[in-house]
């Protein structure tokens, strides 16, 4: 599902209503319809108080109209109108007669701290105070009257966007922005959603199909997408029935050193259980005995050395070469390393000890392969490209590093986001039973498992860290998440894949 930017979602509703012959006033009673409708689903008629804060914006326009279809159904709602300014949109002055026409309650006008209603705990508020067109933080009693809000112990649903939080940048810390547990969003999630800075202020989320113009909304370039079951879908390779396992490529993984076997043998289950035809490990001599016992199905080449890897000495033709768990830095290896860049050819998968190699010798990434995958997480990152001063920062920051090594970069967190050239593939699956030792072992195989099978390095890293992120889905429902583990994700990786494959499932854009 794209994401677009706030200038480009005003651009397709002004599209919308030129080609569909609407007024924006049928636009906002469209989308606030919708908006009703899951309220509606949802509360089935239950008598409790709702608060709906509008400000004097189309943002509060949508709340009116909410508001008005809410007290159509008999539903116990109060309105209050946030007047931060003498400024009103028309779409929000006509729906303000309507409702006044529907109730004998009139809104209640906010002009002050003082006139902040009393908000309980079971109570129900709609926040449709400001929604894409904030342009600046908010300041005074409006500021106060949203911490007053998010100190409530109300639900919070918030309309489009939680006030106060821009769509195209980040908010300060000190800047008032709603605490959501909810957000209703129109047409296309926004980027800010999914930002680790900025994406604990929208709580659950789902996106509500407005009807903009379609041809648009195919044509236009987003910011970002986000990958859900559907976009995982299309990229999966179905299997040929005459196939054997040379089909399906030779997998090199390269690492571990004393007491860190665990690693290799996390992330040589991974690629297998993806589909890797051959998994081949290379490990210190110590890693030997514990591969060929944990692993039977992978084969094993040693170092000369028995604690760390000095020397990869190995003519094996792989399809990838998978580098850098538990490898660590020792001197000796960061020369073996060099030697192994120079010499491969094909992409690579890079993680852990391989991206602090990198981040200490730079001058070594020029020897990296076009399009080898990079998978760190933000620590890693930062050693590897320097400070950020905040999300959008940093995103430009790793564009810049990607084009000038021409490389994919998979960036692991809550929400992970896979940066090629002037694109963003932001995963939708995964929970926080998966901060746990070996996680970021088993992506790597699993992304190593998908390039041996032909993928493309930026797809293999797209699918596979969605394959990764249903994985353990299944594996929190099977053991909770403070029970799983991640050699259970490893596991699962065919649960995920027939997850993926299986028919009865259409909800696009989400899990
Ligand atoms: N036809 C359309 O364009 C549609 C718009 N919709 C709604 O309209 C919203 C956007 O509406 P608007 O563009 O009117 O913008 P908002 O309702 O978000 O904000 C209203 C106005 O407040 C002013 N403002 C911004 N920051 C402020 C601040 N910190 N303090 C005081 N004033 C500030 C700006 O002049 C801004 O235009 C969307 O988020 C969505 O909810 C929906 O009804 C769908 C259709
Ligand atoms: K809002």
């Amino acid at each position: 599902m794209k994401i677009l930017t706030a200038s480009q979602i005003k651009e397709a509703d002004k599209i919308t209503m030129n080609n569909q012959e609407i007024s924006s006033e049928d636009l906002m009673e469209r989308a606030a319809t919708q908006v009703f409708k899951e309220i509606h689903e949802r509360l089935q008629g239950a008598d409790i108080p709702i608060k709906v804060f509008c400000g004097v914006g189309n943002n509060g326009g949508d709340g009116l109209v909410i508001a008005r279809l809410l007290l159509e159904h008999s539903y116990k709602v109060k309105v209050f109108i946030v007047n931060y300014s003498d400024k009103r949109s028309p779409d929000f002055l006509s729906n303000y007669d309507k409702i006044k026409n529907l109730s004998n309650d009139w809104p209640v006008l906010l002009k002050g701290e003082d006139d902040f209603p009393e908000i309980a705990m079971g109570d129900f508020v709609v926040d449709a105070i400001f929604g894409i067109g904030l342009n600046r933080p908010l300041e005074g009693w409006v500021a106060k009257l949203v911490n007053f809000i998010n100190k409530s112990s109300a639900f919070v649903l918030a309309i489009d966007m939680p006030s106060g939080l821009f769509s195209d940048k980040v908010s300060e810390e000190e800047d008032a922005v709603i605490k959501a547990n909810f957000t209703l969003t129109f047409q296309t999630p926004k980027l800010v959603f999914f930002l680790p800075s900025t994406m604990d202020y929208v709580g659950e989320m789902q996106v509500l199909d407005i009807g903009l113009d379609r041809a648009f909304l195919s044509e236009i370039t987003p910011s970002a997408q986000l990958i859900g079951r559907q976009e995982a879908r299309s990229l999966y390779n179905p299997r040929n029935k005459n196939s054997h396992k040379g089909n399906f490529g030779h997998v090199l993984v390269v690492g571990g050193s004393y007491g860190k076997i665990g690693s290799v043998v996390l992330a040589t289950t991974a690629s297998l259980r993806t589909g890797a035809g051959l998994s081949t490990v290379f490990v210190p001599k110590c890693g030997y005995e514990i591969m060929q016992t944990s692993l039977p199905e992978a084969m094993v080449m040693t170092d000369e050395n028995y604690e760390m890897i000095t020397d990869i000495k190995t003519d094996l033709d792989a399809d990838v070469v998978c580098f850098g768990m538990g490898v660590g830095r020792d001197k000796s290896t960061i020369v073996a390393f060099k030697e192994l860049l120079k010499k491969t050819k094909k992409p690579m998968v890079i993680d852990a000890d391989g991206l602090n190699i990198f981040s200490e010798n730079n001058e070594l990434l020029q020897y990296l392969p076009e399009n080898s995958v990079l998978t760190p997480h933000p620590k890693e990152l930062q050693r590897l490209i320097g400070e950020w001063t905040d999300d959008f920062d940093k995103i430009k920051k790793v564009q810049d590093f990607i084009r000038k090594y021409r490389l994919i970069v998979v960036l692991k967190g809550a929400h992970t986001f896979v940066f090629e050239q002037g694109n963003i593939y932001i995963n939708s699956t995964g929970n926080p039973g998966m901060a746990t030792a070996g996680s970021g072992d088993v992506l790597s195989g699993v992304i190593s498992g998908l390039i041996s099978q032909k993928y493309e390095p930026l797809f293999a890293a797209v699918l596979g860290v969605y394959l990764h992120g249903k994985s353990g889905d299944i594996s929190a429902e099977k053991s909770s998440y403070e029970g799983m583990i991640s050699g259970d994700i490893a596991e699962n990786m065919g649960l995920a894949f027939s997850d993926l494959l299986s028919e009865n499932k259409t909800n696009p854009g989400s899990d």
